[in-house]
């Protein structure tokens, strides 16, 4: 079994709308972090344990780090578990079967020759989604194939691939033009010569066909995702087969060194992440390997540049910016709306903009970006940043608080500001939504009640004894909280509980896309 990630996004993206649930699975790290977890045909496995009620279950498993739907991979295996000599061969056996059937090499070697050969030659299975070569055609005959592939198609690989769609695994969505000009235009305007392109193959391409058109724009980028179909389009220096879960080169140590090289060209000088991965991702293993690959640049730098951090931009809806903030601290997260091209609900479309929630998280200094003042962003000399046209300054929080784009107004009693449709609830003795529980759980800890931290940022999480004592008082709450609802109705049949679970429906879409 896959974990669920769905489940797992309850606990990661909690407080993005309505009521939290307290269920869900987390990663953990293994008692022992010397000791290799098992292998499944992505890479080393994750650890993780079940949480219910903000209790963490007792029996811990591993599952696969990249996939979330059963179907892509359904590793499972119990942290204590002692596999037979036969399991293990045959598990072995099974993610060899699931490896691309070709190998990097061949991949490259099948490129040079597709290139050498005469346009009316250059053929294109839209069905399995491959470049053929003459020998090929063949066997694709009765398949939907396009012929006279273009240089100009070559480079660009995301408009001749179909966008993965699987929301469970993939969920490749592109950047809009205008989103991913704006990337390209704002690398170059920082003086970065080297971009390592971590699940962004969009930005990859338009990275490289700058470099190589009239703008005289020389920066190289290296593209590192786990869609094997690039494979077919670059050298092996510019695409290595990777997952970013779990920090794994599927084509082993050449792939590793090709990245490292990538980081510690100039002595580290120049070069930047930017990573795009997919919502429903959990943030700690993510943050785990942003921390290696930063590790990796470390090792080429010059002793005197020990105290400089790699430049990242970690492309991320806006809800998770206290989860980054956590792993990195000195991320601030910019007001730009990142739009996709391929995204049911955030593109900029002929209809008008719906507000797109994606936002870049960097440690570069704000002051240093410029946001496009023709789409309607400022700059506030207050806060030395761009902000959305929206996002006014608070003069009682010396901020420009907004976090959604929209304008946020000023809870004197929150002393803070809060999002505009929120009221200030005199049970709660906080700012909520109009139609929240109240005495419901509270939007903070749910080991220890505090509201600065979540419980996976408790410092009490490891004691137990604490833990059962909150969910007691959380169902002590609960159990008030039907008590209080009984007498205005059933809450579920509530408008406002209708539209509430309409809203956590549209959070959910969005996160496990
Ligand atoms: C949300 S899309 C970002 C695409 C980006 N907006 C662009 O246009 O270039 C996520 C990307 O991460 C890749 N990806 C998904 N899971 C991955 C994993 N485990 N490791 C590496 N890449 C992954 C997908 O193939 C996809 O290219
Ligand atoms: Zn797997
Ligand atoms: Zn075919
Ligand atoms: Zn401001
Ligand atoms: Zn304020
Ligand atoms: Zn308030
Ligand atoms: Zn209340």
């Amino acid at each position: 079994m896959a974990a669920p990630r769905d489940q797992r996004e309850t606990v990661e993206a909690e407080g993005s709308a309505g009521c939290r649930r307290s269920s869900g699975v987390e990663v953990v790290q293994p008692a022992d972090p010397a000791a290799p977890a098992p292998l499944c045909p992505h890479g080393p496995t994750l650890l993780f344990v079940k949480v219910n009620q903000g209790r963490e279950e007792t029996r811990r498993f591993y599952a696969c780090s990249a996939s979330r739907d059963r179907k892509d991979c359904n590793f499972f295996q119990w942290e204590d578990e002692k596999l037979s000599e036969a399991r293990l061969a045959a598990r072995e056996a099974h993610n060899r079967r699931c490896q691309p059937p070709l190998t990097r090499m061949q991949c490259v070697e099948r490129y040079l020759k597709f290139l050498e050969l005469p346009l009316s030659q250059r053929k294109f299975c839209e069905r399995c989604q491959q470049l053929l070569l003459p020998d090929d055609w063949e066997k694709h005959h009765e398949h939907q194939v396009v012929g006279d592939i273009s240089v100009t198609q070559l480079r660009r690989p995301s408009r001749l691939l179909y966008p993965l769609e699987n929301k469970k695994t993939n969920a490749q969505y592109l950047f809009a033009d205008r989103s991913c000009q704006f990337l390209v235009d704002l690398l170059s305007t920082l003086g970065f010569r080297r971009v390592l392109c971590v699940g962004t193959p969009r930005l990859h391409e338009l990275i490289r066909l700058e470099a190589s058109g009239d703008k005289k724009s020389n920066i190289k980028s290296l593209l590192l995702d786990i869609d094997f179909r690039y494979s077919q389009f670059y050298l092996e220096d510019s695409f290595c087969h990777y997952n970013m879960f779990n920090h794994h080169f599927f084509d082993g140590k050449a792939a590793l060194e090709e990245c490292r090289a990538f980081l510690q060209e100039d002595e580290g000088e120049g070069v930047i992440i930017v990573t795009d991965p997919p919502f429903g991702g959990l943030v700690e293993p993510l943050a785990v390997t942003f921390k290696k690959l930063i590790a990796l640049w470390k090792e080429g730098q010059r002793q005197d540049d020990n105290h400089k951090e790699l430049p990242i931009f970690w492309i991320f809806p806006y809800f998770f910016e206290s989860r980054i903030r956590q792993f990195f601290p000195s991320f601030s997260m910019l007001d730009y709306q990142v739009d996709y091209d391929n995204h049911t609900l955030y593109k900029h479309g002929k209809t008008g903009r719906k507000q797109s929630p994606v936002r870049i998280f960097t440690n570069i200094p704000p002051n240093k970006i410029v946001l496009p003042t023709e789409e309607g962003y400022r700059f506030c000399p207050l806060c030395q940043r761009y902000v959305s046209m929206e996002n006014q300054h608070c003069e009682h929080c010396d901020s420009c608080t907004s976090k959604d784009g929209r304008k946020w107004n000023h809870c004197f009693l929150c002393k803070k500001c809060v999002k505009p449709s929120w009221i200030h609830c005199t049970i709660c003795n906080h700012c909520a939504v109009p139609d929240h529980c109240c005495e419901g759980p509270k939007d903070g800890c749910f080991v220890c009640g505090e509201l600065g931290h979540k419980r996976t940022a408790c410092p009490n999480i490891s004691s137990s004894k604490s833990a059962h004592k909150a969910v007691r008082k959380q169902k002590q709450r609960k159990s008030n909280t039907v008590k209080l609802e009984t007498t205005k109705g059933h809450p579920m049949n509530h408008p406002s509980a209708i539209r509430k679970k309409k809203r956590r429906e549209r959070a959910h879409q969005y996160l496990c896309s």
